[in-house]
């Protein structure tokens, strides 16, 4: 049987479609298109719209490949929802995690609820744009009329069979999940006027989610497809791809953001964590995703949007090898970075005004991207083994930033720990291996990592002992002297 993985990130989508064959994971690319969002009328919107009908413009790809039947699973980026009426159509265009709506939001509810009472209720990490805090801008009379809000992969799903469910693993970002009775907390659900029907319910991921409607077969040449609920949350699934074993490793899920962590089978909330805003996204298989969103690549992506495309990533690269490293310390988890409208000009005065030199080519600017990073990846992991009291040994990192070496090698050296990268896929292979597993071919998570070691190149970069740690003391200076807002 074919199995199909719908992955689709914040700046790109691709149909992965995968079997196991000789005892090995054998991948095949079907289809990509890239993703972005668009301002309209002053707030920023995905096309929902465009997205649908590249998930059915690539199952009609995967039929002229022969695929007569197959399994197929979504994950997506997190947070974003859309809000049904009574006859499930849209109420309204499906509003980005980056749109500026929710800036202030977190003040205005820690008013009524405490940060602590809330992070004890939910464990989870307090971002501008998690769901609690977007609905909660919502237009009132637009919720009230509202009879489904569904997460972005759910109403994917429901789109294609008619069935509408909210998987766990996405649905633990919408800081709206109480960690102890693992449902919608309804004093949370209550600040922000929403009721508990409004959501669909709770399932795991490796639940058959049904088959794909007959409807869609006019307009597109499609195989028999049955959709199975995979761990939805894209990072959730790019961690069941990071093929990491026993207790001492931290996974990197490096795209358009980095998601640095460790995996747990139980939550870990307590006052450090909340000051360092660690979060407990809910995971694959009753795990716990303890992790820390670092700005990423997307301030690459966006510096490279405004040098009007002219270099590719791998070019970037190749001119960041060339200047001076380490020339600026920026803090790119400042909420300053989620959006601005000019990444290159947020950049420079952000170095004006910590009085700091001024990159301007390109090599200057995406050195000083990726040596920053590697920083902040190499102090998250300080405080990660701090926090949890585990010696962390190795970092896989996975997705489309294992692909560059430079940044590995970096984050190499700045950690002091071993980096193994790949698969840049984790994510759509780690959306497969759920299918696998709900298929009857694979027994449990640990058979599927092994099977991912088994199945693709794994390159390690080991640590060349430098002055990292006084590269690392003059960035926590410079962190102390300007005491910034982060994106929490
Ligand atoms: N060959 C490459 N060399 C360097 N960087 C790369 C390469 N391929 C991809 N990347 C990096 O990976 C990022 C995209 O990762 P990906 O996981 O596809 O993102 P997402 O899933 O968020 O859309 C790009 O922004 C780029 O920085
Ligand atoms: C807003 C979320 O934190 C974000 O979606 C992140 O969790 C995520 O899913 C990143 O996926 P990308 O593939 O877009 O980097
Ligand atoms: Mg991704």
């Amino acid at each position: 049987m074919i199995h199909i993985a719908v992955d689709i990130g914040a700046s790109s989508g691709r149909l992965v479609a995968g079997e196991i064959k000789n005892g090995k994971l054998t991948i095949k690319d079907i289809h990509r298109f890239s993703n972005g969002f668009e301002k309209k009328d002053g707030t920023y919107y995905w096309d929902i719209d465009y997205i649908m009908n590249e998930i059915l413009q690539g199952l009609s790809v995967a039929k002229s490949l022969g695929f007569e039947e197959c399994t197929v699973g979504i994950d997506t980026w997190a947070v974003d929802y859309v809000l049904l009426d009574q006859n499930g159509d849209r109420l309204q265009d499906v509003v980005t995690y980056r749109d500026h709506r929710t800036d202030k939001t977190i003040e205005k509810l820690t008013n009524l609820m405490s940060k602590e009472e809330i992070y004890r209720k939910t464990g989870i990490q307090f971002l501008p744009f998690n769901t609690i805090y977007q609905l909660f801008e919502e237009d009132q009379e637009l919720l009230q009329n509202t009879d489904k809000i569904l997460m972005i992969p759910d109403y994917l799903g429901y789109r294609l069979t008619g069935n509408a469910v909210t998987e766990v693993t996405n649905a633990s970002t919408t800081q709206l999940l109480n960690i102890d009775s693992r449902a919608f907390d309804e004093e949370l659900l209550e600040l922000i006027s929403v009721k508990k029907e409004q959501f669909a319910a709770l399932i795991e991921p490796g639940t058959e989610l049904g088959l794909l409607k007959h409807k869609w077969f006019p307009e597109y040449d499609l195989p028999e497809c049955k959709i199975i609920t995979v761990a939805s949350h894209d990072t959730a699934s790019a961690i069941v791809g990071t093929p990491g074993d026993g207790e001492n490793w931290a996974y990197l899920s490096s795209g358009t953001w980095s998601l640095i962590g460790i995996e747990n089978h139980k939550p870990f909330i307590d006052s450090y964590a909340l000051a360092d805003n660690y979060t407990n996204e809910w995971g694959a298989f009753g795990t716990f995703r303890f992790l820390k969103n670092i700005m990423g690549l997307w301030i690459l992506q966006e510096v490279r949007r405004k040098l009007n495309g002219d270099f590719s990533f791998e070019q970037l690269v190749e001119e960041a090898k060339q200047v001076q490293p380490f020339q600026q310390f920026i803090n790119f988890n400042d909420h300053r970075f989620l959006n601005p409208v000019n990444m290159i000009e947020e950049i420079q005065e952000y170095c004006r005004e910590t009085n700091q030199s001024v990159p301007e080519s390109a090599g200057e600017l995406a050195s000083a991207v990726f040596n920053n990073l590697a920083i902040i990846y190499a102090i998250a992991l300080e405080d990660l083994e701090r926090m949890t009291s585990k010696q962390i040994n190795r970092v896989h990192i996975v997705g489309g930033g294992a692909n560059n070496e430079f940044l590995n090698q970096l984050t190499a050296n700045l950690s002091g720990k071993t980096v193994y990268a790949g698969p840049s896929e984790a994510t759509a292979i780690g959306n497969l291996i759920v299918q696998l597993i709900a298929n009857k071919e694979l027994e449990h998570i640990e058979s599927g990592r092994q099977l991912i070691k088994d199945s693709f190149k794994i390159k390690s970069f080991n640590p060349y002992p430098d002055s990292k740690e006084d590269i690392i003391r003059q960035f926590k200076r410079m962190l102390y002297s300007q005491n910034r807002e982060e994106i929490s």
